[in-house]
C-alpha cells in the first residue's frame, strides 16, 4: 500500500513511512493511494470475530508491505488487552434506534485510547528496525495528550514534547497528562487555544531548523495510523446491528474531523452506512462548511465539550481531497489561501461529494445540557457533554425509523464530571484505575504559545536523531 499527499507533491510511501512521517513535507496530509474493498461476504464473514481480530482483518490492507499479517495481530492483541471491557468498544441501547458505541473503556477513558495503544507499538517496532529516535511533538484539548503519553511513557527510543491550552482542559484531563513523570515525557501549558498549539506543531514539521536535528513525529490524527485503528469500530458496531444487510448511521461529535473522516473510510471500504452525521459545539466551523459551503474559522469558544474547542480542523483537508477529486495541487493552493486569510469556500464539487454520506448539527449549552438529562432520566445512562452534542445531533437527524443510529461515545464522563453534574444531578465516580489521580504529583511547563519559545523548548530537550 501506497500513500499520497493531499497536497500532492510530497514523495509517496508505504505505511511504516507514513506512520514516522506524520505530516507529509509540503504540508499535506497522507492518504492511501486507493480506498481498499471488501465484498458482502467478505463483510459477513467479519461477525463475531473478538476485536483484535477484527482490527487485524480490517487494518491489514492499510498495512501491507510494512508488517505481515501476524505481526499486526500480535500488536492489535496486545493495544486492546488493556481495554477495561472485554468487547473493547461496548455497544449500548438507548431506545429502539438510538445507540452508544462505548469508545471509553481504554486507559485514559476516551476514544483516542483506541488509537493510541496501537500508535505507541508500532512506533516501537518500526524504530527497533532503524534503530532511530522520534521526538513526538502534539498537541491536545484533552485526550489526544494522555492517550499518546500513556502509550509512549518510559519508551526508549521516543520523547512526547505534548502542548495543551492552559487552563482550557478539565482538571482531570489535565492530571491524567500533567502527572506522568516518566523522564521521556514534556507537558507544556501554552497562552492560547488548541487551533495555536496545533499551528506550531504543524509548523514545527516543516522548520528545517528542527527537522535537520530531529525525527519529528506525530501522534495527533494528522497521522494516518491513528485514523486506520479509528476504522475498525465502525465495523464493529455495525456488524453487530445487522451490516452488511443493513444500513447504519452514525452521529459522531466532530473537533479535528479524524473520527468521523475514519467512517468516512470505512463507507469507502464497503461498510453499509446510511449517513455520517457531523456533530459540532458553538464552535461550528465544520457545520458551516457542511451546510453552506463556508469554511471560515473565528476564535475559539470554550465550551463545557472543551475536546471539541477546535475551529481549525485538519482531517477536514482529506475529505475535501478524496471528494473533490484527489487533485493535490489544486488543493494546496485553496489550503495556502485558507492559511493566509483563515477562510475559504468549498468548490461545488467538494459541497456535493460531501452531502452524499454528511449531514451535520451544532449543538449549543442547552442543547447539550438537555441531551445529557434525556440520556439519564429516559434511558438510565449517565454521558459526557462530548457525547451529548453527537447524541443530540442523532435524535436531531431524521433518518428513518428503521435505520439504527450509533452515537460514538467519545469520553467517559468522570472526565468532565464537573458539567455533567450540572445537568444530571449525577457526579461520576472516576473509575478505579485513575482513582487517585488528584494525589499524585503534577509537573508541567507554561510556554508563551510563541512558536520560537515551543521550538526552543523542544530543542533544548530533545534527543537528536541519527
Ligand atoms: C471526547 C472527544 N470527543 C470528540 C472529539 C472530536 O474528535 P475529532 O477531533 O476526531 O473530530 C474529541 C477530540 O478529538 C474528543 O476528545
Ligand atoms: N480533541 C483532541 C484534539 C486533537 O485531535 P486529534 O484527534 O487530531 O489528536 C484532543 O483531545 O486532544
Amino acid at each position: 500500500m501506497k500513500y499520497v499527499s493531499t497536497r500532492g507533491s510530497a514523495p509517496a510511501l508505504d505505511f511504516e513511512g507514513v506512520t514516522l512521517a506524520g505530516l507529509a513535507s509540503d504540508g499535506g496530509l497522507y492518504v492511501p493511494e486507493a480506498w481498499p474493498q471488501f465484498s458482502a461476504a467478505e463483510l459477513a464473514a467479519m461477525r463475531g470475530l473478538h476485536y483484535a481480530e477484527l482490527a487485524t482483518r480490517v487494518m491489514l490492507p492499510f498495512v501491507a508491505g510494512s508488517l505481515s499479517e501476524d505481526q499486526l495481530r500480535d500488536l492489535c492483541r496486545q493495544a486492546y488487552a488493556r481495554f477495561a471491557h472485554a468487547a473493547v468498544v461496548p455497544l449500548r441501547q438507548l431506545d429502539e434506534q438510538q445507540w452508544l458505541l462505548e469508545l471509553f473503556h481504554g486507559p485514559t477513558l476516551a476514544f483516542k485510547d483506541v488509537a493510541l495503544q496501537l500508535l505507541g507499538l508500532l512506533f516501537e517496532t518500526f524504530l527497533a528496525r532503524s534503530g532511530d529516535h522520534l521526538t513526538i511533538v502534539g498537541a491536545t484539548s484533552g485526550d489526544t495528550g494522555s492517550a499518546a503519553i500513556d502509550a509512549v511513557a518510559g519508551r526508549e527510543r521516543v520523547d512526547i514534547f505534548m502542548l495543551h491550552p492552559d487552563g482550557r482542559v478539565s482538571d482531570v484531563q489535565r492530571r491524567q497528562m500533567t502527572t506522568v513523570l516518566a523522564p521521556n515525557v514534556h507537558n507544556i501549558a501554552i497562552d492560547g487555544s488548541f487551533d495555536d498549539a496545533q499551528a506550531s506543531v504543524k509548523r514545527m514539521f516543516n522548520d528545517p531548523a528542527m527537522t535537520g536535528r530531529f525525527h519529528i513525529g506525530a501522534v495527533n490524527s494528522i497521522n494516518w495510523a491513528r485514523l486506520m485503528a479509528q476504522v475498525v469500530y465502525y465495523f464493529a458496531a455495525a456488524l453487530q446491528l445487522g451490516a452488511p444487510e443493513r444500513k447504519v448511521a452514525f452521529s459522531v461529535p466532530t473537533g479535528n474531523f479524524g473520527d468521523v473522516f475514519a467512517g468516512y473510510v470505512a463507507a469507502q471500504m464497503g461498510l453499509p452506512i446510511e449517513r455520517l452525521i457531523v456533530a459540532t459545539n458553538v464552535n461550528d466551523i465544520l457545520h458551516r462548511a457542511l451546510s453552506d459551503g463556508d469554511y471560515s474559522a473565528g476564535e475559539v469558544t470554550p465550551t463545557a465539550a472543551p475536546s471539541m474547542d477546535i475551529q481549525v480542523s485538519s482531517n477536514f483537508e482529506r475529505l475535501l481531497f478524496d471528494v473533490g477529486g484527489r487533485d493535490g495541487s489544486a488543493l494546496a493552493e485553496q489550503m495556502r489561501g485558507f492559511e493566509a486569510t483563515r477562510a475559504m469556500r468549498l468548490t461545488n464539487a467538494q459541497r456535493e461529494g460531501a452531502a452524499t454520506l454528511f449531514s451535520s448539527a451544532r449543538a449549543d449549552a442547552d442543547d447539550t445540557a438537555r441531551a445529557m438529562r434525556w440520556a439519564y432520566e429516559q434511558c438510565g445512562e449517565v454521558i459526557d457533554p462530548h457525547t451529548a452534542i453527537g447524541l443530540h445531533a442523532a435524535r436531531a437527524a431524521g433518518i428513518a425509523t428503521d435505520i439504527p443510529v450509533v452515537t460514538l461515545a467519545t469520553a467517559h464522563p468522570a472526565k468532565f464530571r464537573d458539567a455533567v453534574e450540572r445537568s444530571t444531578g449525577v457526579r461520576p465516580p472516576l473509575p478505579a484505575r485513575v482513582g487517585d489521580l488528584f494525589a499524585r504529583e503534577e509537573r508541567y511547563d507554561r510556554l508563551s504559545g510563541d512558536y520560537d519559545d515551543i521550538a526552543a523548548y523542544v530543542a533544548e530537550r530533545g534527543t537528536e536523531s541519527r
